[in-house]
């Protein structure tokens, strides 16, 4: 019997967000297209990542403001139930983790779906299991990247839970000891201790959300502690043991922590040497590929989402698969544009951001002008007794706004208007002569432009 062999004009490894995306455009615009698939078609987020763990966030908010009762309106008794959580994500948010009807959603685009993990051998070719793929146009990587548990001893002997493991958690564990303070370990620290969990978050960096503004952190630091959760910034582990039923984490130069479980939320990592990108010359060794603004990596061949470093985010594969798709097709659309990435952690307080913090203005040269404000200090924020900040920041050469942070309730959302600010370059003059309603949490906004200062 031979080699089974399909012949397509583009093959898309991997069905993340903008593998999805780009294979059905694809194929709704005419092409043959192979959709090859590891694991689930959808990828991570919405299984894995960012949707199962926003739905077990809106959890934990509303028990946090049920909480605040009595602060503002009389008594409230609140027991949290994580069955309803587990269930709503089994049930409602990930169909048992099942991706039936993403397959049905990509066939009747017209795709190929080819379950199985692909590897490239030449150029436009792959082999998954024993089917060999021939790409006549060319290869869309869209991999996506997989949790990086850090080389400390014993750890990955331990029955560690990653994000994989924590959005299927059907009870909360008594204490759980978060190794991580990004996004991911900042958000499962909130969610798993706001259920009650004794949480401790051990962060090797100095701060929390090393890639935002210290002030962000710092708030978050705060909240953290309000709401007694344990952070250890500089943390260096040594050693993780597992007895059989409980976990010790091994401090330097602090005592060891014994807990019920162990969440890893230290990065992301890839391996290029398992898809084989060294058929096009490709160093395999590498975190990530390097893409042009149009998504290429080498002649047919292109790259989207986490693999190409511009920010792991689901909106970045989405915004990078539209490109990658005009190209293919050969329309002459604009190229990538990064000055503009938003990002969002889903804590309480919320903290959006984009473009360029503080620092990295001042690193890359610019004439850097700052403003802030404490949401405190507005009217919505002292209605709400809320915490969050804004904290602009303006290269005064061009007289533009290059970076915002906004964090607070929603901090997210107000963060929308300062997204337009950076990426349509929008005069701060002109931002200053805006009219803001009174008294949302975006007319702080207003008060941290008067505050812009060298
Ligand atoms: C806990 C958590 C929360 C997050 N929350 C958010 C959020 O709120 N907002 C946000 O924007 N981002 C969030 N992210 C990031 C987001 O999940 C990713 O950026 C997003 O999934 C986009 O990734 P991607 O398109 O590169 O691929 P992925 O979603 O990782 O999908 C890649 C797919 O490729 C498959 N694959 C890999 N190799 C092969 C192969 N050789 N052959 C076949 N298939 C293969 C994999 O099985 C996978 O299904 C979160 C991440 C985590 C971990
Ligand atoms: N809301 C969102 O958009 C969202 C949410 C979650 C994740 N994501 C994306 O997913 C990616 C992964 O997130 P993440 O938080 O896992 O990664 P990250 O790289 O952002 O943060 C990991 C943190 O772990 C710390 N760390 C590393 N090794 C450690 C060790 N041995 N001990 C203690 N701390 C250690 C690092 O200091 C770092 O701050 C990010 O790129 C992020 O942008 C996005």
């Amino acid at each position: 019997m031979g080699v089974a062999e399909l012949v397509v004009d583009v093959a898309v490894v991997g069905l993340g967000p903008g593998g999805e995306a780009v294979a059905s455009r694809l194929a709704q615009a005419g092409q043959s297209v192979a959709g090859i698939e590891a694991r689930l078609v959808g990828g991570e987020c919405p299984y894995y990542a960012c949707v199962p763990t926003k739905g077990m966030i809106r959890a934990a908010d509303v028990l946090a403001e049920a909480r605040r009762v009595p602060e503002f309106a009389g008594t409230a008794q609140v027991t949290p139930d994580w069955g309803k959580v587990a269930a709503r994500v089994r049930d409602e948010i990930t169909t048992d983790w099942n991706d039936q009807a993403a397959v049905d959603r990509l066939v009747a685009a017209g795709v190929q779906i080819v379950r199985g993990r692909a590897r490239i051998t030449e150029p436009g070719v792959l082999v998954v299991g024993d089917q060999v793929v021939r790409a006549r146009r060319g290869i869309v990587l869209n991999p996506g990247t997989d949790p990086a548990v850090p080389p400390v001893p014993g750890l990955a002997d331990t029955p560690l839970w990653t994000n994989r493991e924590a959005v299927r958690a059907t009870a909360v564990p008594e204490s759980l000891v978060v190794i991580g303070g990004g996004p991911v370990g900042c958000e499962f620290a909130q969610v798993f201790a706001r259920f009650g969990a004794k949480v401790t978050l051990l962060q090797s960096n100095d701060r929390l959300l090393p890639l935002d503004e210290p002030e962000a952190g710092a708030l978050l630091a705060e909240r953290f502690a309000a709401e007694h959760i344990r952070v250890k910034t500089g943390a260096k582990i040594t050693a993780v043991r597992h007895d059989g039923e409980r976990f010790t984490v091994e401090l330097d130069g602090d005592n060891p922590i014994n807990a019920a479980q162990v969440l890893v939320a230290a990065g992301r990592k890839s391996d290029l040497a398992e898809l084989g990108v060294g058929a096009y010359g490709l160093d395999e060794s590498a975190r990530g590929v390097t893409v042009d603004d149009h998504m290429r990596v080498a002649d047919g061949l292109w790259a989207i989402g986490d693999i190409t470093g511009k920010g792991a985010f689901t909106h970045m594969s989405m915004y990078q698969s539209a490109i990658a798709a005009a190209d293919i097709l050969g329309e002459d659309g604009p190229g990538a544009e990064y000055h503009a990435v938003p990002r969002v952690t889903f804590t309480d307080p919320e903290i959006g951001s984009v473009g360029l913090t503080e620092a990295a203005a001042r690193a890359a040269g610019l004439n850097v002008r700052v403003g802030i404000t404490q949401l405190s200090s507005s009217t919505r924020g002292f209605l709400h007794k809320a915490e969050g900040l804004i904290k602009l920041i303006e290269d005064a050469d061009t007289g533009v706004l290059v970076g915002a942070t906004s964090a607070g309730p929603t901090g997210g959302e107000v963060l929308g208007a300062l997204v337009l600010a950076v990426h349509a370059r929008v005069p701060v003059d002109q931002l200053r002569r805006m009219i803001y309603a009174y008294p949302t949490f975006h007319r702080a906004i207003e008060s941290a432009l008067a505050d812009l200062r060298a």
